[in-house]
């Protein structure tokens, strides 16, 4: 039988990264002669990728921007970005420790993000992480992104794996959509940067700790083919 395959999101899920995304944007709207965003409103614009968040970041403080304008803001964010990609951004308690446990019992690992992929692999081996994903694919691996179902079932081809032995396991609405309409269980972190309350979505589990991550995925696969 093929090894399970377990997806994770990067954003909110693997790695506490706002320090770093919302640090970039409160440079940039200063750097705009604008006011920083709230920190738990400019938590919630994250998940739909990098520009998405821009786009609603300047949009709060006032600031409609048009394409080219977009493109140009977006540019100079992805350069500031990446100089401090990994400062003050790291991984959420419990979660390496649940990556060995996975590893230990044979089960395939990948990472199906919203980050450009150039930036997810920079995180992630500067993390020391990148080396234990059979997979790492971004917003612009595919002709998609998730919510489409497609980044998550190509993710796990791109693994190696089945779509009828894989979880999930996100912070926010695309993760949540993309698995559901994947039909791929799906496991929701309530430590992450959900714009929409978790439970009104209806995951197929949510939890507030990863101690308890390894076991919620045993219990999930036991239930016999996962989809
Ligand atoms: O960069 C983002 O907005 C989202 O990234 P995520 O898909 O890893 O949460
Ligand atoms: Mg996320």
């Amino acid at each position: 039988m093929t090894a399970p395959t377990i997806v994770f999101d990067l954003d909110g899920t693997l790695v506490d990264t706002h320090p770093d995304l919302i640090g970039t944007l409160s440079w940039l709207l200063e750097a705009e002669g604008l006011d920083p965003v709230d920190l738990e409103q400019a938590k919630s614009l994250i998940g739909h990728g990098m520009k998405p968040m821009i786009e609603k970041a300047l949009k709060l403080q006032g600031r409609g921007l048009v394409q080219d304008e977009i493109e140009e803001v977006y540019g100079r964010y992805v350069v500031a970005y990446r100089q401090r990609i990994a400062r003050d951004s790291r991984p959420f308690p419990g979660i390496v420790e649940a990556l060995d446990i996975f590893a230990a019992e044979g089960m395939t690992l990948a990472v199906c993000t919203n980050k450009l992929h150039a930036l997810a692999v920079q995180l992630l081996e500067e993390l020391g992480l990148a080396s234990r994903f059979a997979a790492i694919t971004g917003q612009d691996t595919f002709a998609v992104r998730k919510p489409h179902p497609d980044h998550l079932l190509l993710t796990i081809k791109q693994a190696g794996g089945d779509p009828e032995r894989a979880i999930m396991v996100g912070d926010s609405e695309p993760d949540i959509r993309a698995a559901q309409a994947a039909k791929v269980p799906v496991i929701a972190f309530s430590g992450g940067y959900t714009a929409i309350p978790l439970i009104d979505m209806a995951p197929t589990l949510i939890l507030d700790h990863y101690d308890g991550l390894p076991q919620a995925v045993r219990n999930l696969l036991a239930q016999g083919g996962t989809r």
